[in-house]
This record gives structure tokens, sequence and C-alpha cells, in this order.
């Protein structure tokens, strides 16, 4: 187990997957790379290895002719939560649906309570077993959001343990305090007042060093585009960005409110129009398309896919895990999700879960494999990187390096 750096290394005989969008879809051959510290200092075809750089290698990893891909960013999870919600999607499958189950105090108020009653141990426990597997599978930064606290200590409680996470594992971990996720009991029928308890709570979690970035649940089941507004001016007054599950069960123009703040991403967007569609596009936010909660909710209304692309908004791909939409912990499984049910090519998958989605993050020094970058980077037992998004139910990942160390679970 490699723990520490040790100077420059040269990571060759690899097939370095090109993702640059306006090249041809494939892989460099005899790609290598250079990465001192936590950074790449060079990346191309060995034979290309400027001379300046030779003298300085301390270590030669050959990686066999194996696919090299950026690190795999998960950009939106729900991951620390307490309890489980298999008896409500027992109940959806009985007919109920998802906002008649959050209409009769159930769904994420359900997850509120469980949350609300587990211990900091416990929460951290099992939020841990569930970043592994998306570990295990490439999986080299995450956002994690909070949501299923909904009062201030418990909200800090969970950003706390999403920061643990970060500092445990060999993981990046960015936080999002996502207070306006639903109303709590204790503020029922005062939606107003728990708005402004929201706003109020986010000077001291930030305070606390908790917070990255502040997101709100935009809907007819969450909260209004004036709620979120105030949520967002909060944010701003902070210098906190902000993003937005957006257009997810209805168009609430969410989106377009979102742009107005510079948002760095809409999520879900099965519902976004038009007007919504030029806004993010005027606004360089990202779309973060969500397979897992689309198939597991059985969604119907497909997200405008080729109107996005025709607009030039990147599109990313996440997990959204979550107890009671998207239960799953496979980046590779949202890969071939996107392929098969947003239509996605496999290239476009594979920006959506690296380079799309660090910009969801506002993170510009990863999701690429180029100089100055993070060397983050995973080696998997395929030929060409289109078969990430095609295999499903097996995983192909050999090996991964987080900031330049081989990361070891
Ligand atoms: N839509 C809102 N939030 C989650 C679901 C949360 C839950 O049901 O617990 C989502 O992204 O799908
Ligand atoms: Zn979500």
């Amino acid at each position: 187990m490699s723990l520490t750096h040790t100077g420059t290394t040269l990571w060759h005989h690899a097939r370095i997957a090109s993702l640059h969008g306006n090249e041809p879809w494939g892989w460099l051959e005899d790609g290598a790379m250079l990465t001192r510290e936590a950074h790449i200092v060079w990346c191309g075809p060995r034979s290309k290895l400027p001379a300046e750089h030779t003298h300085s290698i301390t270590r030669e990893v050959d990686l066999d002719g194996a696919l090299v891909t950026p690190g795999l960013v998960d950009c939106h999870t729900h991951l620390v939560y307490g309890g489980d919600r298999a008896a409500e999607f027992e109940m959806r499958l009985q007919g109920a649906s998802y906002a008649q189950i959050a209409q009769a105090g159930g769904g994420i108020r359900s997850s509120v309570a469980a949350t609300r009653a587990a211990s900091e141990a416990t929460l951290l426990a099992s939020a841990t077993r569930r970043a592994r597997s998306l570990i295990a599978e490439g999986v080299t930064t995450i956002e994690i959001k909070s949501g299923y606290g909904l009062s201030l200590e418990n909200e800090a409680r969970c950003l706390h343990v999403a920061r643990t996470l970060g500092e445990r594992l060999p993981l990046s971990v960015r936080t999002t305090y996502l207070g306006a996720h639903a109303v709590p009991p204790e503020f029922s029928g005062r939606n107003d007042d728990y708005v402004d308890a929201v706003c109020a709570w986010m000077p001291e979690l930030h305070s606390r060093g908790l917070v990255d970035a502040v997101d709100a649940f935009c809907e007819t089941i969450g909260f209004t585009p004036a709620q979120t507004r105030r949520v967002f001016e909060a944010a701003r007054a902070l210098g906190l960005p902000v993003k937005l599950h957006a257009e997810q069960l209805s168009d609430q123009g969410g989106a377009a409110l979102a742009a107005e703040f510079g948002a760095l991403s809409c999520d879900h967007l099965e519902h976004l129009s038009e007007a919504g569609i030029r806004a993010m596009q005027a606004a360089g936010t990202v779309a973060v398309l969500l397979p897992g909660a689309y198939y597991f909710l059985r969604e119907t209304k497909l997200p405008p896919i080729d109107a996005l692309r025709a607009h030039g908004v990147p599109m990313a791909i996440a997990t959204d895990h979550n107890p009671g939409t998207s239960p799953g912990l496979s980046m590779l499984l949202m890969l071939n999700m996107a392929c098969t049910l947003f239509r996605l090519t496999p290239e476009e998958a594979l920006r959506g879960a690296t380079v799309h989605g660090a910009r969801a993050l506002g993170l510009h020094d990863r999701g690429t494999l180029a100089a100055g970058q993070r060397a983050d980077f995973c080696v998997w037992d395929l030929d060409h990187p289109r078969e990430l998004a095609y295999w499903f139910g097996h995983n192909p990942c050999r090996r991964t390096i987080v900031g330049g160390l081989e990361r070891t679970l």
C-alpha cells in the first residue's frame, strides 16, 4: 500500500482515453503520464516525452496496455442518511406515487426521522459503506448533500459526517447544504417560516466550514420559486455558489431562476422548458442528468437531451444516490442508463461522469488528463472507453490513483 508520494512517476504503456470532443473517440496509443505529488506534469505519447522531464523520473509504472481515464466524479448524491425506504418502494409498486407518499408525510420526511434518530457514528458507518462501493468503481470525487437533518444541528451533523468521509477515505468530498429539501414536522404548515430558518442557519454552517454550495428542491412537493429565490439570495450574500433540483416532476421555472443566480448546475430536468435551456446556456450552468431516479420512479418524460445538446449545454451524469428515488451505488450503471434510457452517446456519458461532473461542482482542476490537473485517474481492464457504458453489473476497475497516490480500500 503506497500512501506517500514518491517523487515523479512515469505511468506508461497505457491507452489514455481521448475525451476532448473534437478528436476521434478512442485512445492515445502508447500513452504516458508524468505525475509529481498530487498533479499531472505531462501527458501524451511516450515517444514525445520532453527530454527535460526524463531525468526527473524517480519511478516508472508499466500499465500493461490498460485503458486509463480521468477519475469518475459523482456530482449529485445524498449519501448521508439513516434507515432505508424499501417499504415505500413496495408501496409505489402497488400504485402509490412518489408525490402522494410525500404529501402523506412519508418520503423525505421518513428519512429525516430515521436520520435524526441515528447516532453520528451510525451515520458515518453507513455512509462509509456506500462511499466504498462508489470508490471501488473508480469514483475519485463526490458531492454529498445534507437535507435529511432539517434542523441546524442535524444538518451540521450530516455535513460533518460528509467532511469526515473525505478525511478518512481516498476520496475528494464536496458538501452541499440542502436545508430546503422538505419542510420538517415542527414547521408543518409554516413553509415560509422554515425557509427563514434555512436561510438563518446558513451563515452558521458556513462559518463551521461545512458548506461548499447551496441547493434546494424547487417543486410542488418541495419549495416554490419565490422560496427558492430567498435561499439563493442568502447563499449569494455569503458568496456561496448555488445548484438546484429543478423541473423533476413539473416545470416550475426553476432552471431559469437558478441560471439568474449563475448556478453551477440544475439537476433532474425531465420537465425543462426551452426557456430554461436558453437561460442555462447563457449562464454556463451544467445540466446534471440523473437516470437512476428516472428509472427507479419509472418516469416517462425524458429530459430534453436533443435540445440541451443543440444549445451546447454541458451534460453531467450522477447517481443521485438517496434512499427514496435512487438507492443505487454504481456510476458505471449510470453511464449505461444515460445511454440506454437518455440516448447519450457513450462518449457523452463518460464526459458527463468526468469533466462535466467536475464543472457541475465548480471544479476546474480535474475531469481531464492534462498538465496541471490533479492526478486522479483510473486504470480499467477494458480496450475501448465506450465499454465503460456497455458492461453493467461488472466492475472492470483495476486500480485508481487519487491525488497521485495509489488507492487501496
Ligand atoms: N428530489 C429530491 N431529492 C432526492 C430524493 C430524495 C428522497 O426522496 O429522499 C432526489 O434527488 O431524487
Ligand atoms: Zn437529489
